[in-house]
Formats: structure tokens, sequence, C-alpha cells
């Protein structure tokens, strides 16, 4: 079963239009959204959490239209927006005060051992807190009303590496048990392949590819060579091409079909980035 169901949803905002954007997020999984800056993500996020309203489609959550049933949604959904939420007049048992009375799940102990176990300073302002102290809090706090799917647009962006590690590994243990899902918005590509089950990427608000994480950095390889041998290369082989001072890269959806095919090309693996790159500023041959 699915935790999220995007069905062609479409959203115009004069010059900027999310697209028939389908995808969908399977039940203990983390999907991993990325995408050009300005390429719809924290729309997409927007428009899950009820924030907006599409102009056309459909959005399920654990099997619910999200709008009709958006108060039991929320009750299972923890949330972490980039921009900071609470008052920077609060400590973090002022944060849990409130947050209290607000989920009927909250768990006062498993906020406490967050705290703990982030390292947060319980005595100072969350004014006094660095970045990264305030989006641990933010997480700590998500978690403790027991969700069952985490929402976060790009919560481990400007984070050191060792905050990022220890905040991923709160989200892998967060999807143990096949039953808890994340979707997460990053142009962290590298924190994206540690993680993410599934990928899908937005650009201009369109899909470009919404697919198995492994399955993709498998398939995808990037077939580098001069002008005599990209002339070469089928036009049905290659997604898309740059070429740069170096010679060309081509980016091929079926690695080992293109090894066998183009034996005498180098063929490199295609990281996220990579193919981020080859999709948006690529040509097709
Ligand atoms: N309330 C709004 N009114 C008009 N346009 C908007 C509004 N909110 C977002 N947009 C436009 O929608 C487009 C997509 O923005 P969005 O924030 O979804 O992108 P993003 O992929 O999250 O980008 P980033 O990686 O920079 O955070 C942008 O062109 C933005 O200007």
């Amino acid at each position: 079963m699915d935790s999220i169901i995007f069905k062609n949803i479409s959203k115009e905002y004069g010059d900027f239009a999310l697209r028939d954007v389908s995808f969908s997020v399977p039940r203990g999984s983390i999907m991993g959204l990325i995408g050009e800056n300005g390429a719809g993500k924290t729309t997409a996020i927007r428009l899950l959490l009820n924030m907006i309203r599409a102009d056309s489609g459909t959005i399920e959550v654990f099997g619910l239209d999200h709008a009709e049933n958006e108060r039991e949604i929320k009750e299972q959904i923890g949330v972490v927006m980039e921009e900071d939420c609470f008052y920077e007049s609060l400590k973090c048992k002022d944060v849990a005060a409130i947050l209290r009375h607000i989920f009927k799940t909250w768990d006062d102990a498993l906020f406490r051992s967050f705290v703990k176990n982030f390292g947060l300073p319980e005595n100072k302002r969350l004014k006094e807190f660095s970045r990264g102290m305030k989006m641990k809090l933010s997480i700590a706090a998500a978690l403790s009303h027991r969700p069952r799917l985490l929402v976060l647009d790009e919560a481990t962006s400007g984070l050191d590496p060792i905050v990022r590690s220890e905040i991923l590994d709160v989200f892998l243990d967060f999807i143990q048990d096949e039953e808890h899902s994340i979707l997460i918005s990053s142009h962290i590509t590298s924190d994206l392949e540690k993680v993410a089950d599934y990928i899908t990427f937005l650009h201009g608000g369109r899909v470009v590819l919404s697919e198995n994480k492994d399955k993709m950095l498998y398939e995808y390889g990037i077939l580098k060579c001069g002008a005599g041998d990209f002339a070469k290369i089928d036009a049905a082989d290659i997604v898309r091409y740059r070429k740069s001072a170096f010679g060309y890269e081509a980016l091929t959806a079926d690695k080992n079909a293109a090894a066998r095919k183009y034996p005498d090309i180098t063929l490199d693996s295609a990281g996220l980035e990579d193919v981020m790159l080859l999709m948006i500023k690529g040509e097709t041959k």
C-alpha cells in the first residue's frame, strides 16, 4: 500500500505551473524529491499538506483524500519545513508544552530522548540555537507525536556532514518497521543516495523521473567520448547529452546494453547529480 499518491496534480501560479504531477510513496520507504531551484518541490509539499489547493488532480494520504480528511491525516504526519516554525523566545520544554496540547499522540518521553540524543541545550532559548540545533529540534518535534509519515522540505540543507549523518540515521530508524514513510525534498543528492528508496525528479513543474533509486543508479550510465565516437552512438541509446571542452557526455538509461554495444567507449556509473544535470542541461540527439 502507498502512503501518498499524487494523481495528475496541476497548479498554476502565473508564470509557473506544476503540471500533471503523479507519483507515489510506498509504505515503509523514503521518497526523495529532487529538482532545480523553482522546480516545484515546495509547491508539491504545500499541496500535500493542503496549505494550497490544486487546480486539478487528487492526492491521497493513507488511502484517504488529503483535503476531505485533513484533520485525521495531519495527526499522523510530522512536518519539517525549511523556515523556522517556533518562536525564538521558547526553550525545548516550551515547545513540548505547546505541542502536547495540539497532538493527541504527543509522547513527552520520546521528545526528551530526542533532545538528549541530539545534544540540544535545554536551558537556551531558540534564538541562541545554531541552525543545526533548530533543525534537530524541528525533527524531534515532528517525530514526537509518533507520526506514520514524515514530510521534510530541505531539512538537511546548511547542516554540517556530522549533523546530517545523525539526522539521516534517525530517518532510517523511523522507517525500519515498514509502516512509516518519508517524503523529503533536498538539493543534497548525496544524502538521498544514502537513504532514499525512490526518487522523484521534478523539472520545470513536471515529473521527469519517478523511480526506484537503486534501479536508477544501476541502469543509468554516462558514455564519455570524443566527436568521432559520439557520432556512432544511436540517438535511441541517449537520453540527453552535453558537449564540453573535454568531449561529449551522453546519459544512457541502459548502462549494460550500452557497455555491450559500445565496448570501446568509456562508460561511467551515473549518480543522482549526473542524472539531474544532464536531464536539465543536456540536449536530445
Ligand atoms: N504563492 C506563490 N505565488 C506565485 N508563485 C509562486 C508562489 N509560490 C511559489 N511560486 C512559484 O512557483 C515556482 C516553484 O516554486 P517552489 O518553491 O515550489 O520551487 P522549489 O522546487 O521548492 O525551489 P527551491 O529548490 O528553490 O526551494 C517558483 O517559480 C515560484 O516563484
